[in-house]
């Protein structure tokens, strides 16, 4: 096929014959228009439906590359696009029809943030939206494009910016505003030396794609063996290469379950479990909300170069499912999986040595991921999720014997999630003590902002 980027429009018709039909808009952006359609109206995962959608329309290689960055950068920066938008339109955002400013935004993307030239990010989009809504919007669609590429996109936002700091940072870098309050928030709890510069980066980081990790779990995989298949070490975890392109299911190593693709923030939880010193027995560890099973499967390795073993609990079928599944390389250290509700134990108080609580959260701390995740989370959300997180740490703290560990960790900086939870459930018992915290950032370590508290129980 050829390279959508170059697609412009048709030449003009030839002599006195009839105009030649406008071609239909084409499968690239049609593909993107899938997804952006399917997000929106059915609640769809961007990272979820592209391979389908890609499948649908044939597109592989470059073009897969195309339409993966078109849609997922259009989705993660809609909020400055439609600033944008309302500036160049006749008309509020809100009263532009929900499928011609999904167009409009993927051509905002195309002119302002790809190199896609001008004529033919516009007439592309012309197109799509003459295929799919009709000849009028086309023509809205072309006023509207037209006047947003009359400006990069660094000068829109100076154009366009409120004074405000974090309503200039929301708009800069497309987050809701109470994200970036939330976010700045547990920045500030780390203090930073230049607040401003680092809320700055880390949304930037947030708007990246992050790159492909890959952990060769211990035992199991070596890291010259991921080397070897174009991983290059990142140097901050033991078990750690990023993989600059490529399928990662096609290394034999993560195809046979012995290597896996995992953030590095991840990797560090699980390890800062498998670390911290212990005084006598260390036989059975418990991963009390494993699913899907990336750290179980990361622990399950550890621990059987050790001659322990993992209880892996999780609450939903399916997601225990999927723990079986991806620990089949490990299963020498894995002691079974359970599904259950971990806040109900269905073992005795003290039965395990280790324990990791990767609590359920409200993932602000992997929004790189999850292009529209941003757009669709509340604070009201973060709050509901409290009261579990609490619950299921003191479930672990009752769960691991005296002199015991227990790591608490989210994939969320929140502090209401994080050192909230932890202060709640410490002030409330005089057996347990935290040995130390932290807080991983895209901006400053290149994983996803997870934190993770280590905590001990009280000897006897
Ligand atoms: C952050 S994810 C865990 C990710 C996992 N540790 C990994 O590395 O692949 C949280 C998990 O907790 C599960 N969960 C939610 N409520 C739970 C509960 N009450 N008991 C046990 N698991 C629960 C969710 O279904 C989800 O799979």
């Amino acid at each position: 096929m050829a390279d959508p980027r170059r697609r412009g429009r048709p030449g003009p018709s030839s002599g006195g014959r009839p105009p030649k039909p406008r071609p239909a808009a084409d499968p690239s952006r049609l593909a993107a228009y899938d997804v952006m359609t399917a997000v929106r109206l059915d609640g769809a995962y961007t990272n979820l439906l592209l391979p389908q959608v890609l499948r649908k329309y044939g597109l592989s290689g470059r073009d897969a590359g195309f339409v993966t960055e078109l849609v997922s950068g259009t989705i993660r920066r809609q909020g400055t696009y439609d600033v944008i938008i309302g500036a160049c339109a006749d008309r509020p955002v809100a009263r532009i029809e929900a499928k011609v400013l999904d167009a409009l935004r993927l051509g905002a993307h195309q002119l302002l943030a790809m190199r896609v030239p001008s004529h033919a990010a516009i007439s592309t989009t012309v197109d799509l939206v003459r295929s799919t809504v009709g000849q009028g919007p086309a023509g809205f669609t072309n006023a509207v494009l037209r006047r947003v590429s009359e400006h990069p996109l660094d000068e829109w936002i100076r154009l366009l910016g409120p004074t405000k700091v974090h309503a200039f940072a929301a708009f800069a870098h497309s987050h809701p505003l109470w994200v970036v309050d939330t976010l700045a928030e547990a920045l500030a709890a780390t203090k930073p030396a230049d607040m401003r510069v680092e809320l700055d980066a880390l949304l930037a980081a947030d708007n990246a794609a992050p790159k492909v990790m890959l952990v060769a779990r211990p035992g199991l995989a070596t890291l010259d063996e991921l080397i070897a298949a174009g991983g290059e070490p990142t140097g901050r975890s033991p078990y750690a290469v990023e993989l600059g392109g490529g399928d990662p299911s096609a290394i034999p190593a993560v195809a046979e379950g012995r290597a896996g693709v995992q953030d590095e923030g991840s990797q560090r939880v699980a390890l800062a479990l498998a670390a911290a010193p212990l005084d006598g027995r260390d036989e059975l560890w418990l991963d009390l909300c494993a699913g899907p099973g990336g750290k179980t499967a990361l622990l399950a390795a550890v621990a059987a170069q050790r001659g322990a073993l993992v209880v892996a609990n999780e609450r939903q079928h399916h997601r225990a499912r999927l723990v079986a599944d991806g620990t089949r390389a490990a299963a020498a250290g894995l002691a079974g999986v359970i599904t259950g509700d971990g806040t109900r134990r269905s073992w005795a108080s003290g039965s395990f040595d280790r324990v990791l609580v990767d609590a359920p959260c409200s993932g602000l701390g992997a929004l790189r991921r999850r292009p529209e995740a941003r757009w669709r989370k509340t604070a009201d959300e973060v709050q509901e999720l409290v009261p579990l997180q609490q619950h299921l740490l003191a479930t672990a703290l009752d769960s691991v014997r005296p002199g015991g560990v227990v790591v608490y960790a989210t994939c969320s900086p929140v502090l209401a999630e994080t050192r909230d939870v932890v202060d709640a459930v410490l002030a409330g018992r005089d057996d347990t003590t935290l040995e130390r915290t932290e807080q991983l950032w895209p901006h400053r370590h290149g994983s996803d902002a997870m934190y993770f508290a280590v905590l001990r129980r009280a000897e006897a």
